[in-house]
């Protein structure tokens, strides 16, 4: 790679007008970026060598050096834009597993990572440590996100690998980054390392199976896949930047080009997304209110928060999760979409038809048994008043 010092000065977030955020915006993409370009390296890995470098959490969820990973990057790189006293960060992941004496090996590859990563800072703009991070310092960097959010002052929160499932099987996932403030997101940013850049990839034509295994078949090679999206409130609009790469030896995409919900409100035309895992989301109850709402399409199945992004960016018009009873859906899982839907021009409520609502700590607390996204108030109408209609005979 060159100088990359001669990438940076070229630089540029097009629309990033001097409003409030635009700082903090502009640190968000590129730090999503570099976790991009990491998660990357980290998947190609590990499907490679099948490294064992996957742990499951005490909630028998999985956990990679990824997930670590970019949580450490994130959070080093947020503390040095704004000072590690003006940052507060929610996240998904802590050091309990890191830090067993077992784990030294996971460790190392952790902060082999990071500094990995950290070293390429400045072909994002960014300054680089002077010297590589040592392992205490990864373990402080991780476990300094243990803000607990809430109503009051600004907190980010970070979900550094969305979809960790979709991850470790070569599938969809992303990293999600949002800023709240007054308990409201403010601004979003959702990697999506493995989405790709060209819609005509997502023709309707074929199916959904077969959109699936394009998404993720080995020719997917050949895409030009991975972007970035990202979107501050109340700017009313949404934008998408093209994943920086080797190949394109990290020339910045200054091409970062307006999204906007599909415009698409019958629901005969219309495509639903929904988790892959029906452990994570009722798919007999989807199935029935699509058939009761009119909708003809197959479910579009896709891992992590990519279905916000299948949504923003019109490659679908709703995406529907209903978790089984007693679960508690994470603010990190959902404040980055939320953003970016509502400024590319699509509602987002629960199933109550109520905002979401992130100011009350990690959990979204008070929802109404599900989440819609629609890309519109008509579909989204249909869709609420199938839920009511047909709830009480779910066993949900
Ligand atoms: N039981 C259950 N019910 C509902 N949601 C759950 C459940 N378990 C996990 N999760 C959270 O869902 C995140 C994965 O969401 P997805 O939409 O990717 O689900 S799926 O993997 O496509 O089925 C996943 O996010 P990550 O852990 O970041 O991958 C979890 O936070
Ligand atoms: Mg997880
Ligand atoms: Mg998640
Ligand atoms: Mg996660």
């Amino acid at each position: 790679m060159d100088n990359p010092q001669d990438y940076s000065d070229t630089l540029e977030f097009e629309s990033m007008d001097l409003e409030k955020y635009s700082r903090e915006l502009e640190i968000a993409v590129k730090a999503v970026h570099m976790a991009c370009l990491l998660c990357q390296r980290v998947q190609q890995s590990l499907l490679a060598k099948n490294n064992g470098h996957v742990q499951s959490k005490d909630d028998d969820s999985p956990v990679t050096v990824a997930d670590w990973s970019v949580q450490a990057i994130v959070s080093w790189v947020l503390s040095e834009a704004f000072g590690s006293k003006n940052v507060s960060i929610v996240a998904e992941e802590d050091v309990q597993v890191l830090s067993k004496s077992d784990s030294i090996h996971l460790l190392d590859a952790v902060t082999k990572t990071v500094n990995t990563c950290l070293a390429e800072a400045p072909c994002f703009g960014l300054r680089a440590p002077t010297v590589p991070l040592s392992t205490s310092e990864v373990l402080e960097a991780i476990s300094r996100c243990n803000s607990t959010g809430g109503s009051h002052g600004r907190f980010w929160v970070l979900d550094p690998v969305d979809g960790t499932l979709g991850f470790v099987r070569g599938d969809q996932y992303a990293i999600a980054l949002a800023l709240i403030e007054g308990g409201e997101p403010v601004l979003g940013v959702l990697g999506c390392p493995n989405y790709p850049m060209n819609k005509e990839w997502l023709s309707y034509h074929n199916g959904y199976r077969r959109i699936i295994s394009r998404l993720t078949s080995e020719t997917s090679e050949s895409w030009d896949k991975g972007c970035v999206i990202y979107a501050r409130k109340g700017s009313g609009s949404a934008w998408m930047q093209p994943l920086l790469s080797k190949e394109k030896k990290f020339v910045w995409p200054n091409s970062a080009r307006h999204i906007k919900v599909s415009t698409i409100d019958d629901p005969a035309l219309a495509t639903f997304c929904e988790p892959v895992e029906k452990a994570n989301s009722s798919h007999s109850f989807t199935a029935g209110l699509a058939h009761s709402v009119g909708l003809r399409n197959q479910p579009l199945r896709v891992y992590s928060m990519v279905k916000y992004a299948a949504i923003a960016r019109g490659d679908a018009e709703i995406f529907m999760k209903f978790a089984r009873a007693g679960y508690k859906e994470k603010i990190w899982d959902h404040a980055a979409g939320v953003v970016i839907i509502q400024e590319a021009g699509g509602v987002v409520t629960d199933a109550g038809g109520h905002p979401l609502c992130f100011s009350k700590g990690m959990y979204l607390e008070g929802l109404d048994r599900g989440i819609i996204v629609c890309s519109g108030a008509r579909l989204h109408e249909k869709i609420i008043n199938a839920v009511d209609a047909s709830w009480n005979s779910s066993s949900l």
